[in-house]
C-alpha cells in the first residue's frame, strides 16, 4: 500500500505546554510504514489556514492540528468539503473539541490514535460567515473570549481569572431568536450559545446533549441570574446537567437567526470578533472529515447517577426558594392592603 501523507501543524503559543519535545514523540511513535510526515510551525495568527490549504493542495491525507480550539478552527476551515481529514493533538488551554471527541490529553496516546486513522464525516457550523467546529455564541462567553484574547497569557487559569473577575458585573442583553423549531422568541439573556460539540473546554459542558453528526446545533439560552444561582450554574456545567438548570432554555435547530439591539462581540471556537446586530448561524452536515478515537466511550458524556442526583437536589432547592419568594411577595401585598384599610 502507498504511504499516506500527513502534516502536523503546530501552534507554538497555544496553551501552556512546551512543544519542543513533540517532533521527537512524532518521530518515535508515528507508524512510518503507514505515513510519510512533515511538521510545520505557525508563525502568526491565521498562518495555520494557509499551511493547511497548501497541504490539502499537495494531496495530504491528514492534517493534524497541534494546538487548541483556535488552531483546530484555522486548520478545519481549510479542510471543509475536501478529502483531507483533520487529526488533533490537543495542546490548547481548553481543548473543547478534543475533549468532546474523547481524545486523550496525552500526546503519545494521540499519535497512536492517528496511527489507526479512523475518520468520520462530522458537522461544522458557520456564524456570521465564520466556520466553527466546537461552539460559538454571543453574550458572556464571547465577552470572556475577548478578555482572554487581551490577557496576553493563555491557559485554563487565565480563563477562570477572567470569568471570576467579570462574571457578576456582566449585564444581560435583549435578543430576538428565530428558528423553524421555535418560531420567534424574545429573551433577555446572559448568553446565547450554539454548540456543535458539547463543551467549551476544560470539561465545562454547555451542551451535554450535543452530537457532531446529528445535523443539528444545540442552542442554549441562559437567562439572567443572581449571585445565589451562580454556584448551581457552575456545578451544572461541570456535571453535564446544565440543560436541566431552570435558568437555561435549550432547543435544537440547523439554522437560527439572532437579532440584538447593538453590534458587538461574538465568538467562534473561543476566538472573538465584532459582528453586527443580525447574526445568522447555520449548521453544515458532515462537511469535515475528522480522525476519531475508535475506543471512545460515548456514555461518559452523559451525567452519572450522582451528578443527576445533585442536579435534582439543586432544582428542588431552587423550586422551594422560588416558592418562598413568591409567598413573601404575596404576604407583602396582603400587608399593604391591610395597612391601607386600617389607615382609612
Ligand atoms: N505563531 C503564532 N503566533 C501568534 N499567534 C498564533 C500563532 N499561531 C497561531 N496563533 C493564534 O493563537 C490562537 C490561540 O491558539 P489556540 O486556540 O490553539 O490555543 P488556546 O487558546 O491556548 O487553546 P483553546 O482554544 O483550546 O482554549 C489562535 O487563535 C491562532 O490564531
Amino acid at each position: 500500500m502507498p504511504q499516506k501523507k500527513i502534516a502536523f501543524i503546530m501552534n507554538p503559543i497555544s496553551g501552556t505546554v512546551k512543544k519542543a519535545g513533540i517532533p521527537k514523540l512524532i518521530d518515535e511513535y508515528l507508524d512510518k510504514d503507514t505515513f510519510s510526515y512533515s511538521i510545520l510551525n505557525t508563525e502568526y495568527a491565521g498562518h495555520a489556514t494557509l499551511l493547511a490549504r497548501k497541504a490539502c493542495e499537495d494531496n495530504c491525507d491528514v492534517v493534524v492540528a497541534v494546538g487548541g480550539d483556535g488552531t483546530i478552527n484555522e486548520i478545519g476551515r481549510a479542510l471543509i468539503y475536501t478529502n483531507t481529514a483533520m487529526g488533533i493533538i490537543p495542546c490548547g488551554s481548553g481543548n473543547g473539541l478534543a475533549r468532546h471527541l474523547m481524545l486523550p490529553m496525552d500526546i503519545k496516546k494521540c499519535i497512536m490514535i492517528i496511527n489507526k486513522c479512523m475518520t468520520h464525516d462530522l458537522d461544522y457550523g458557520v456564524i456570521d460567515g465564520h466556520p466553527f467546529f466546537c461552539t460559538c455564541g454571543m453574550g458572556f462567553d464571547a465577552y470572556i473570549s475577548m478578555r482572554f484574547a487581551e490577557a496576553g497569557k493563555r491557559g485554563p487559569v487565565t480563563y477562570l481569572e477572567n470569568i471570576l473577575k467579570s462574571g457578576l458585573k456582566y449585564e444581560a442583553e435583549e435578543y430576538t431568536i428565530e428558528a423553524e423549531e421555535i418560531g420567534t422568541i424574545h429573551k433577555r439573556a446572559y448568553l446565547v450559545s450554539c454548540a456543535n460539540a458539547s463543551q467549551y473546554g476544560n470539561n465545562a459542558y454547555i451542551a451535554p446533549q450535543a452530537s457532531m453528526s446529528d445535523g443539528l446545533l444545540d442552542v442554549i439560552i441562559m437567562e439572567p441570574f443572581d449571585m445565589i444561582d451562580a454556584p448551581q450554574i457552575s456545578i451544572d456545567m461541570f456535571n453535564k446537567t446544565i440543560n436541566k438548570n431552570p435558568k437555561v432554555k435549550t432547543f435544537k435547530s440547523s439554522h437560527i437567526l439572532v437579532h440584538r439591539k447593538n453590534e458587538g462581540v461574538i465568538h467562534y471556537d473561543g476566538d472573538p470578533v465584532i459582528a453586527g446586530k443580525d447574526i445568522d448561524i447555520t449548521l453544515h452536515h458532515k462537511g469535515i472529515k475528522i480522525v476519531v478515537n475508535p475506543e471512545a466511550d460515548k456514555s461518559r458524556r452523559k451525567p452519572n447517577m450522582v451528578q443527576n442526583a445533585f442536579c435534582d437536589l439543586f432544582n428542588d432547592i431552587y423550586a422551594v426558594r422560588t416558592d418562598i419568594t413568591k409567598q413573601g411577595k404575596h404576604i407583602q401585598t396582603i400587608n399593604k392592603l391591610l395597612l391601607k384599610k386600617l389607615n382609612k
